[in-house]
């Protein structure tokens, strides 16, 4: 679906690009912060260097007051931990500018606008609250025909705010040209769900409520804060991953074909399950959970307690591990338990989708041990696909054993950020987040968020390197190799 402007304001003209050899500019806003650094710099180097995007011009711009040496150090630095180290990322680095700018201010943008040459794509690196005020500045003084925009997550702090920020962002570009980015749908393995289910012949039938019985979409992480408080502390587990993040994969996961992978039709398919998607037994306590890390040791790190992390205010009670159950009230998944889990510091790496089915309908007498259920796992990193079957094993033919076929992929070429990148600056937003998505998610975790706040489900500790929370949706079982 594709929103057209309205009431939009002049637009600002651009340098035109023919005059610098310069093809399409970068602007990142919040350049001095750690996700540009971390994730951003790094997708775009390992982009540069396919020469996917040639004349690229990068300006960063930040509240700290940054020179341009200091920021071509953090460019190259970032780079270099991809070795995106060629020409055209070097050449890139040599030109690129740091502008200090209040990017909430008209007279900062204008002129950070006047910088930049030819097609532009604008990347707001700053929290929720931060772009949408400078959403808003911008919307006063319009941006160039054809500008892209990519809002980092979260998108909006809550349902309302992100419909206001998708009506503000409507008056600036129409909706296809915003990239609300979730990296999840630039992951090689989320991105393998589409050809694993509609390019084979024998997964497809059976993904359905009268073969499967549940589907678990898990993302733990031994890592902990990692020195992230300014930003997670106000968003926690449930913000920072499901509502985003996991939401996307099942919407992935658990969609109708679309007849072509163009966006409006991809996108609408991931829509139209997201509004068919509610908590399970529509009670936030039946279909939540949640946890915080205490002081533990994980591979022989040490990790404190995550209320006495610098930056921390344990007041808040921001959770580091969510568990939410919901289900897809449609004609294909009605009564399917969908359980998505996402934690930090717990002891294990575990980041897949496993659908686990029902049993067969009858097994001839004299044929044993085939309780456990067959499972296809797919594994979002490393990138795995499994399956597990029962099948004869050595002894008796009859009694039957569970194996586990396993296939290994390398990852994709691009890093996820490279990949969301890509559809920016090739005006293709396939792998974003259309607006109305984004305020379904919001939709579905709100009730839990409201729960949460009224204390209706406890926020339980666990220590640092355990499986987790003593009470979870997610039994042991479905980590069973
Ligand atoms: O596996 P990846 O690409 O590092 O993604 C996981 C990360 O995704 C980010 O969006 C979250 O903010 C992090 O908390 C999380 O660790």
């Amino acid at each position: 679906m594709t929103t057209p402007a309205s009431s939009a304001p002049a637009a600002v003209p651009a340098e035109p690009a023919a005059a610098t050899g310069v093809r399409q500019t970068l602007l990142v806003l919040g350049a001095s912060g750690d996700l540009t650094g971390r994730l951003l710099l790094p997708g775009l180097g390992r982009l540069l260097a396919t020469g996917a995007v040639p004349g690229l011009r990068l300006i960063g711009s930040g509240m700290d007051g940054w020179d341009d040496e200091r920021w071509r150090r953090r460019v190259a630095d970032s780079f270099g931990t991809v070795g995106a180290v060629g020409p055209v990322e070097s050449e890139v680095i040599q030109q690129t500018r740091y502008v200090p700018a209040d990017v909430t201010r008209e007279e900062d943008l204008r002129s950070l606008l006047g910088c930049c040459t030819g097609p532009l794509v604008i990347f707001f690196a700053l929290p929720p609250l931060v772009t949408a005020r400078s959403a808003a500045a911008l919307a006063r003084i319009g941006v160039p025909p054809g500008t892209r925009l990519m809002l980092e997550k979260p998108f909006g702090v809550d349902r309302i705010s992100a419909r206001s920020l998708n009506e503000l962002l409507a008056t600036l570009v129409p909706e296809g040209q915003v990239h609300r980015i979730d990296h999840f749908l630039g992951k090689s393995t989320v991105l393998n769900l589409l050809g694993l289910r509609f390019a084979n012949r024998i997964f497809e039938p059976v993904l359905n409520s009268s073969h499967v019985a549940c589907v678990d979409i898990v993302f733990d992480e031994t890592l902990g804060l990692e020195g992230r408080a300014g930003y997670y502390d106000r968003a926690g587990a449930l913000v920072d991953m499901v509502q985003s993040h996991l939401l996307q994969v099942l919407a992935l996961l658990a969609m109708d074909p679309p007849p072509t992978l163009r966006a409006e039709e991809l996108r609408g398919r991931q829509a139209q399950v997201l509004r068919a998607t509610r908590l399970w037994h529509d009670d936030p306590a039946v279909a939540s959970r949640r946890g915080r890390y205490t002081a533990g040791e994980i591979d022989g790190r040490r990790l404190p307690n995550y209320a006495d992390e610098p930056g921390v205010d344990p007041a808040r009670g921001t959770e580091t591990l969510a568990e939410l159950a919901v289900t897809v009230d449609n004609w294909r998944w009605a009564g399917v338990p969908f359980r998505l889990r996402s934690g930090k510091a717990v002891d294990a790496v575990r980041k897949e989708a496993i659908i686990t089915f029902k049993q067969p309908t009858r097994v001839p007498d004299g044929l044993t041990g085939y309780e456990r259920p067959d499972r296809l796992r797919i594994g979002f990193g490393p990138d795995r696909l499994g399956l597990d079957l029962n099948i004869n094993g050595p002894g008796n033919p009859f009694e039957l054993e569970q194996a586990n076929l396993t296939a290994d992929f390398g990852p994709g070429d691009l890093p996820a950020y490279g990949e969301v990148l890509r559809g920016a600056f090739d005006g293709d937003p396939t792998l974003s987040v259309r607006g109305d998505v984004a305020e379904e998610c919001w939709r579905i975790v709100e009730p839990v968020l409201a729960a949460w706040k009224a204390g209706a489900v406890p926020l339980q500790e666990y220590r640092a390197g355990s499986a987790g929370p003593a009470d979870s949706l997610i039994g042991p079982v479905s980590h069973v190799r």
